[in-house]
């Protein structure tokens, strides 16, 4: 799963600068932070929408948009997936830490 997330990255990363007649990915950067932004709040809606009314493949394919979108911002503002990632493992480290303390009460 990280592996797709990270190819995927590797492969927005490698639009910027790039064509945007020629691929979408450089066609939202042209366009800037604000339009990718407003992009990802937009699917953000679509899943939430698919989420509460529609089917199990619907929310997949809103929820694959979704990430997508995530990881164009971050590659706009060069934020690596991998410090998203290190976050998450730092809360679970955490957590994990909390829940090992209330065992120990
Ligand atoms: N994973 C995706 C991906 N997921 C979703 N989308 C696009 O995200 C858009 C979703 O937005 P909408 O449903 O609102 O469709 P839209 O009307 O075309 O969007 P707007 O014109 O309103 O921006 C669609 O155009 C989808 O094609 C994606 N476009 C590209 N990728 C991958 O990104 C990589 C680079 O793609 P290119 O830059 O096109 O080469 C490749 O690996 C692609 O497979």
């Amino acid at each position: 799963m990280v592996d797709t997330l990270s190819r995927l990255e590797d492969v927005i990363r490698s639009r910027k600068g790039g064509d945007p007649d020629a691929s979408y990915v450089a066609k939202l950067f042209a366009k800037g932070r604000g339009k990718i932004a407003a992009k990802l709040g937009e699917e953000a809606t679509e899943t939430v929408i698919a989420a509460l009314s529609e089917s199990d493949e619907a929310l997949t394919g809103e929820a694959a948009d979704l990430l997508f979108h995530l990881l164009v911002l971050l590659a706009e503002r060069d934020v690596p997936l991998g410090n998203v990632l290190a976050e998450l493992d730092r809360r679970d480290g955490v957590s994990g830490l909390v829940e090992k303390a209330a065992r120990l009460d």
